[in-house]
């Protein structure tokens, strides 16, 4: 269990009135199984907002309960100001969703299979091309889709999402599979569509996309949001903790050395900087990886956790522990980078 001492924290912050997306408290079981344990955040409109966190986290099913496509089993979810439960259908009209799951016509067109999700959604015809252009295929617009690229077909999935102008996108690792050209273009159209307001709602794996897409992360572990903040914030309070920080300086000749940034006393850096001899200075600044293994307590990629136990959130390891509970906070106004 944590350690309740340390997790003393000042009451949360209420959700502005404007937020695109409110979750407070919510729960969701499957029988035995609690995948979500009474998660709350807020997203605002124009913000990229990540969910993060190992398989089985509990990422889609809150998804799935933004989305309208399960219920929760306590607390509450907001989209655009209407509830999913209360409000399912006006909620559901604000928002839309690129899915792993979804799926295209492969036999009819690019144009086609947008001019039939228009139809669906009431709206106009001249819609279809503005989105193929927006996000970069109507050069392949007549072509039938088992044509098109796996870039091409996320493209087009992400154009059907848009079809009714959603206040609230929720883009599910939206860049996987994707070469790293391809996933580029899809992260700049993702940064314009905020720039235009909208609230996008990521889940990745991807801790550099994160790091680059997300003015603000929430990371679950075992269905609870275990830290929540802008990357920089995150990594700058995980480099705080850590003992023994230090920058790595070039010097015009070209040497190496390693500066401590906690010894006052030590004043090389200062000196060479005042003798001009400084060509490069490296910090050691954690990454969002970095602030993800001392979550959870391993990396990503060690799926299996075979490097020793996976404390999970409710039993931090040694070196997290001190920060750990620091850091949750279901809402940080006026957290954009
Ligand atoms: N329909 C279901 N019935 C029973 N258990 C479920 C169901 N859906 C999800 N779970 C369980 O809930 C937990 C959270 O699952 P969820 O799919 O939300 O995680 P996730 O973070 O999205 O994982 P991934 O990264 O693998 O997609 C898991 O333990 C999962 O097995």
């Amino acid at each position: 269990m944590p350690d309740q001492t340390l997790a003393a924290q000042d009451p949360p912050v209420p959700p502005p009135p404007d937020a695109a997306v409110v979750v407070e408290d919510l729960v969701k079981r499957f029988g035995d199984v609690e995948a979500v344990r009474g998660i709350s955040f807020a997203a605002a409109p124009g913000e990229v907002f990540g969910l993060l966190g190992h398989n089985g986290a509990g990422k889609t099913t809150t998804i799935r309960i933004l989305t309208g496509r399960s219920r929760p089993t306590s607390g509450t979810a907001s989209v655009g100001g209407h509830d999913l439960v209360a409000d399912r259908e006006a909620a559901r009209a604000e928002l839309n969703l690129v899915f792993e799951d979804q799926n295209l016509y492969l036999r009819l067109t690019g144009r086609e299979n947008l001019a039939l999700f228009a139809q669906l959604y009431g709206a106009p015809p001249e819609r279809v091309d503005a989105l193929l252009r927006r996000v970069g295929i109507e050069h392949a617009a007549g072509r039938k889709v088992k044509t098109y690229s796996t870039g091409m077909k996320q493209r087009l999935l992400l154009a059907r999402a848009l079809v009714n102008e959603p206040r609230v996108l929720f883009l599910d690792e939206p860049t996987r599979g994707l070469d790293p050209l391809s996933a580029r273009t899809l992260r700049e159209i993702v940064r314009d569509l905020a720039a235009a307001g909208t609230a996008v709602v990521i889940t990745t794996h991807d801790m550099t996309e994160a790091d680059e897409l997300c003015d603000r992360v929430a990371f679950l572990a075992e269905g609870r949001v275990v830290a929540l903040d802008t990357p920089r914030e995150l990594k700058l309070s995980l480099a705080a903790r850590r003992a023994g920080r230090h920058a790595r300086v070039t010097l015009d000749d070209r040497s190496e050395h390693e500066v401590p940034l906690d010894d006052p006393a030590d004043r090389r850096l200062t000196e060479w900087q005042a003798a001009g001899r400084v060509l490069a200075v490296h910090s050691d600044e954690p990454t969002l990886a970095d602030v993800f293994v001392a979550l959870a307590g391993r990396g990503l990629d060690d799926e299996d956790g075979d490097d020793g136990d996976d404390p999970g959130p409710d039993a931090p390891s040694d070196g997290a522990r001190k920060w750990w509970h620091w850091l949750v906070w279901p809402y940080r106004p006026g957290g954009r980078r």
